[in-house]
């Protein structure tokens, strides 16, 4: 006899989790072996057509259900591909499904197993939660022995050598005893099991066979006796390749569910036969949450691939573009070969003329969504709209035109988000360029001193908060001609003429005062100069032509970053029509040392409202003190 052996520190969390799960919709560990078993029939049937091996149908090829009254047992047995001893060992003793760090993490977290089963589907684990003891028979197809991989707590599992008939997999369930709250009966019930396996596994494309007793007739006599019959209780075909019409929204939902392991119902569904110089179904979906891993590097952008309804592989990356690597979903097409591996799928024409389809097909969703569910557009753009800021940027703005009437940012006008459409439709005639401003968040922007003139001017502007937002306007450098606009970069030019002339001469008036100032602060700026940018605020930093100040931020948040420090120029402006300029100008009269310290202030408090940090603090707030204390006297 083999010696216990010890399931890895988090499966056994999960798994403990699974022994105690509160999960009201426990029934699901029906689909979850049964989409194993379907998988392992998957790679079997795929084998047999790629290495030619004779005999193999997927009529054949069924997947079994029994249950058992007496013993309290529900078996599923598929003639897939089957496991070694090695594979039970490290298939079933690990968490192997989604095995990324979130999923880890979730349970670490302490997070409830309504949270962890609905998020992650927990697989072959999920039997735990109906069965106190399981065990798996299996053999791999071209070995002639058995193993059988049995536990029946968490603390460990064996694996012992067995025997069964065929290649494939046999898994015995023993349900847990009844208790008040939960009738585990109920699976042992032949029309509940029919139930399951209709509601979750009736486009698994190998026979669901379960035999079934039902009263029948007696043959020349009124009498009824009850008879045996195999029954196949799927339908077998493929929801995508059944009739959109004939499909419910709660088939997609529960498709999608189940084969993409989210929780939530996708918020669009776009399923398509396409014909033509290539000839595929498709169906597709826009998940309607981020999924948790999305951002990190575990997440595999990618559709599944069918060939004539056979699972050929997932994650296809070729099929969708980067920009909507959120989405979700599987193709199946005739014109592709079983044996297209995942090189040769780059190059293959077929693929390519899907994928230009798909990505067609997407944008056309995405269109249709702005502009007849704007409350929905919205919360797509909420979720993924990075994404496709991300495409403008890294395409160096190669995918400008067909992205950017899909973009939208808040507006300060209209206090939500619009497209760059309807910001430039609405335009006064005046207006040349199309004004953004940038920071952490709408709220902080809407504080900024540079914003108050252009909003006065009754110009609408464009508060970005996202790090990728700056770069990616960079990249279009114009939306239908009217260049995009920092208000806190370089020259506005909204003013007028008269304005223009005040500020120049106002400007050449108080040169000395400007240099000093500008003297004092050394390095520290590229230039000290009077401005109409600003309206009710003393002073303000702009940055020079380049670099900006959120860019700045964010190249320099970036790993590896500090090597190389990137620094927007720094522009100190000076409100000429605050009291403070007057004030200004009086110190510099009487004493134009005493300007030093007040350019220093004023330049510390141009970085605060820019969000910078100070260089020193101390220095600043004696600087105040000393002020502050001079004013009392
Ligand atoms: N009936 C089976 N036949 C052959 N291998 C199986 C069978 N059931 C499970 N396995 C193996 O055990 C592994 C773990 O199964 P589990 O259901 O936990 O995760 P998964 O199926 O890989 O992931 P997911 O549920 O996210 O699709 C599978 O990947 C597969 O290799």
């Amino acid at each position: 006899m083999s010696d216990k052996k010890q399931f890895k520190s988090e499966s056994k969390r999960l798994l403990d989790l699974m022994i105690n799960s509160i999960y009201t919709h426990k029934e699901i560990f029906l689909r979850e072996l049964i989409s194993n078993a379907s998988d392992a029939s998957d790679k079997m049937y795929y084998k047999a057509l790629k290495d030619n091996i004779q005999g193999f149908s997927r009529e054949d090829m069924d997947i079994r259900i029994d249950t058992d009254k007496e013993k309290r047992t529900i078996t599923i047995e598929d003639h897939g591909i089957g496991m070694n001893e090695a594979e039970l060992d490290e298939h079933l003793g690990t968490i192997a499904n989604s095995g990324s760090n979130e999923f880890k993490q979730a349970i670490e977290d302490g997070k409830s197993d309504v949270d962890i089963i609905g998020q992650f589907g927990v697989g072959f684990y999920s039997a735990f939660m109906v069965a106190d003891k399981v065990e798996v028979f299996s053999k791999k197809y071209g070995d002639d022995q058995a193993y059988v991989w049995v536990s029946d707590t968490s603390d460990g599992y064996e694996i012992l050598p067995s025997s069964l008939d065929h290649h494939g997999t046999k898994i015995v369930l023993h349900l847990k005893p009844n208790t008040d709250d939960e009738n585990y009966d109920q699976y042992l019930d032949q029309y509940e099991i029919e139930r399951l396996v209709k509601k979750y596994s009736d486009y698994i494309h190998y026979p669901i066979k379960m035999d079934m007793t039902v009263s029948k007739k007696k043959e020349d006599s009124d009498e009824y006796e009850d008879v045996t019959e195999t029954k196949t209780l799927n339908s077998m075909v493929p929801l995508w390749k059944r009739n959109k019409k004939d499909i419910t929204e709660e088939e997609y939902n529960d498709f999608y569910k189940s084969k993409f392991n989210d929780f939530e119902n996708p918020q669009r569904v776009m399923h398509n036969r396409v014909e033509g110089a290539v000839t595929y179904d498709s169906l597709l979906f826009i998940p309607s949450k981020v999924p948790m891993n999305y951002f990190s590097s575990d997440y595999e952008r990618g559709l599944q691939l069918y060939s004539r309804g056979v699972f050929i592989m997932d994650k296809a990356k070729d099929l969708v573009p980067e920009h909507y690597r959120f989405v979700r979903g599987l193709v199946d097409s005739q014109d592709l070969n079983l044996n297209i591996s995942r090189e040769m799928l780059q190059n293959d024409r077929s693929m390519k003329l899907i994928a230009d389809r798909i990505e067609k097909r997407i944008t056309k969703e995405l269109t249709d969504m702005l502009k007849n569910d704007r409350e929905g557009y919205k919360k797509f753009w909420k979720n993924f709209g990075i994404q496709l800021k991300f495409g403008i940027y890294n395409s160096y703005g190669m995918l400008k035109d067909k992205l950017q009437d899909l973009l939208m940012f808040y507006s300060a006008k209209e206090k939500d988000y619009i497209t760059l459409a309807e910001y430039v439709d609405k335009m006064p005639a005046d207006q040349k360029e199309i004004y953004f401003a940038s920071g952490e968040t709408v709220e902080k922007i809407d504080l900024l001193p540079q914003v108050e003139t252009v909003k006065d001017k009754g110009y609408d502007i464009l508060y970005l908060t996202q790090d990728v937002d700056e770069f990616c306007l960079q990249m279009m450098r114009d939306y239908k001609e009217k260049p995009f606009k920092n208000v806190s970069q370089g020259d506005l030019n909204i003013e007028s003429e008269e304005e223009k002339k005040e500020l120049e001469q106002e400007s050449t008036d108080n040169k000395s005062l400007l240099e000093t100032i500008k003297d004092a602060l050394g390095d520290k700026v590229v230039d000290v100069k009077l401005t109409s940018r600003l309206k009710s605020h003393p002073v303000c930093l702009s940055s020079s032509e380049g670099v900006s100040f959120e860019m700045e931020k964010v190249l320099n948040a970036m790993p590896n970053a500090e090597a190389q420090q990137v620094k927007a120029g720094r522009i100190l402006e000076i409100n000429p029509k605050h009291e403070l300029f007057n004030a200004l100008k009086s110190v510099y009269e009487k004493n134009p040392d005493q300007v030093k310290d007040y350019a220093s202030i004023l330049f510390d408090e141009a970085l605060l409202i820019e969000g910078f940090p100070v260089e020193d603090p101390v220095e600043f707030s004696n600087k105040i003190t000393s002020l502050m204390i001079s004013a009392s006297k």
